[in-house]
């Protein structure tokens, strides 16, 4: 086996809060260390404009197409990447002899089934600037991750399930358990030891949420739920909400940020409510689309493993808990880091890339078999 390598994982979620950079210790295969992160949030402005690339890659067919705001964006979205790994290695100045970078960039559109999947983010200028950062020879880059799982008919996401059964097998007791992940967009892996990770998106975690927040308030969340505390959820909407295919279909599936806005605005009835109860139903379905997954599992998980931002919400913690009724902990109550897992996960599947191994299974994305992925940049 190839010794453990430093990596270093750049995450810029579906929620557009900012950057999350975190480092791991690895041969792909295990998680030898688990180094530091930090999180770089984005200027009101950089949100802006990325919100606008997301609507403006709703008429994207070509993924490699930059038009207008969507190449500056793309060009934003670099240099926010390259500040943000200039003050970590000034923080952390003995990482700069970091082996692998893993760069996911920023989604502005995901639409597996035309086999479209548009990640911004220009790797070889990124590479470039990080060259100026570090001793010669400098990293191994790998971005463009999810390009060749789409490409053969996967759904291109999850991708992190790997690296949650790498994660799980530092766990003394493993047992079928569950980690979700709360960012924009919920996601599940369920694991069973050493069978391929059975994985797929459940829901929305927090985009609408946010969105719902923003629209009301101004505020970009629900911060520890306070507002959904106090409202009352409107089952009838949950049940109305949860009657849309996607919810009944069995992982692996995957979704688009925006997937469920329209839906949510034509059946949700939320313009009638007041800030809390719509605060408080949307929180709501998030946990009820998690639990609507649960019959569609190979077997019943015995733990629930909750990171993300959505972890640090104490209203759909306690959601979740009442709506699966299983025993839910936190990532960072089993030693994990919540706020870091993807950007972690994005330094190992890049290890991952450069040593060929798979990145994705048919259990996780639906790809037609074992698939390795991504652009890789040698220094
Ligand atoms: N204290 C808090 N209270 C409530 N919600 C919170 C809190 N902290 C973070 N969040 C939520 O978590 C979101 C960010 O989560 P995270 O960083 O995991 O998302 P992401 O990685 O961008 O998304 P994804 O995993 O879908 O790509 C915020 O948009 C916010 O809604
Ligand atoms: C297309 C895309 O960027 N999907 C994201 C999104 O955010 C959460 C969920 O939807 C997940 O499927 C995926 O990200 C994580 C990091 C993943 O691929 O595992």
């Amino acid at each position: 086996m190839d010794r453990p390598v430093k990596a270093i994982g750049l995450m810029s979620g579906t929620s557009l809060d900012g950057v999350d950079v975190a480092l791991v210790e690895t041969d792909g295969e295990d998680v030898d260390a688990l180094g530091p992160g930090q999180t770089f949030p984005y200027e009101a402005a950089d949100r802006a404009l990325f919100e606008q690339a997301l609507e403006a890659a709703t008429s994207l067919t070509d993924r490699t197409a930059r038009p207008g705001v969507i190449e500056e964006a793309e060009q934003r979205l670099t240099e926010r990447h390259e500040q943000a790994l200039a003050a970590f290695f000034t923080e952390f100045p003995e990482h700069r002899d970091v082996s692998v970078i893993g760069f996911h960039g920023q989604t502005v559109l995901h639409r597996p089934e035309r086999r479209l999947t548009v990640q911004i983010g220009d790797g070889p200028a990124l590479l470039d600037a990080v060259r100026a950062m570090v001793p010669s020879p400098g990293p191994v880059l790998a971005y463009d991750l999810r390009a060749a799982d789409v490409a053969a008919g996967g759904q291109g996401a999850p991708l992190v399930p790997v690296y949650h059964r790498a994660l799980a097998r530092r766990l003394a007791s493993p047992g079928p358990m569950l980690v979700l992940n709360l960012g924009g967009v919920a996601n599940i892996t369920f694991i069973d030891g050493e069978r391929d990770p059975v994985a797929g998106d459940t829901g929305p975690a927090n985009a609408l949420i946010d969105d719902f927040m923003k629209a009301r308030t101004g505020t970009p969340c629900d911060r520890d739920g306070a507002a959904a505390a106090c409202g009352t959820v409107d089952e009838g909407a949950i049940a109305r909400l949860l009657d849309h295919p996607f919810f009944a279909k069995a992982p692996p599936k995957s979704l688009d940020r925006n997937d469920f806005r329209a839906w949510v605005a034509q059946r949700g009835g939320l313009d009638a409510m007041s800030l809390e109860d719509g605060a408080a139903t949307l929180t709501a379905l998030t946990a009820a689309s998690v639990a609507a997954c649960l019959p569609l599992l190979p077997a019943r998980p015995r733990l629930v493993i909750v990171a993300g931002g959505g972890a640090r919400n104490p209203t759909l913690l306690a959601m979740l808990r009442a709506r699966l009724g299983i025993e839910l902990v936190t990532a960072d109550a089993v030693g994990w880091s919540g706020d870091f897992l993807e950007a972690q996960a994005f330094g190992f599947l890049a290890v991952r890339a450069v040593r060929g191994l798979p990145l994705t299974f048919p259990t996780t994305t639906g790809a037609p078999r074992p698939l390795s992925g991504g652009r890789i940049l040698c220094a």
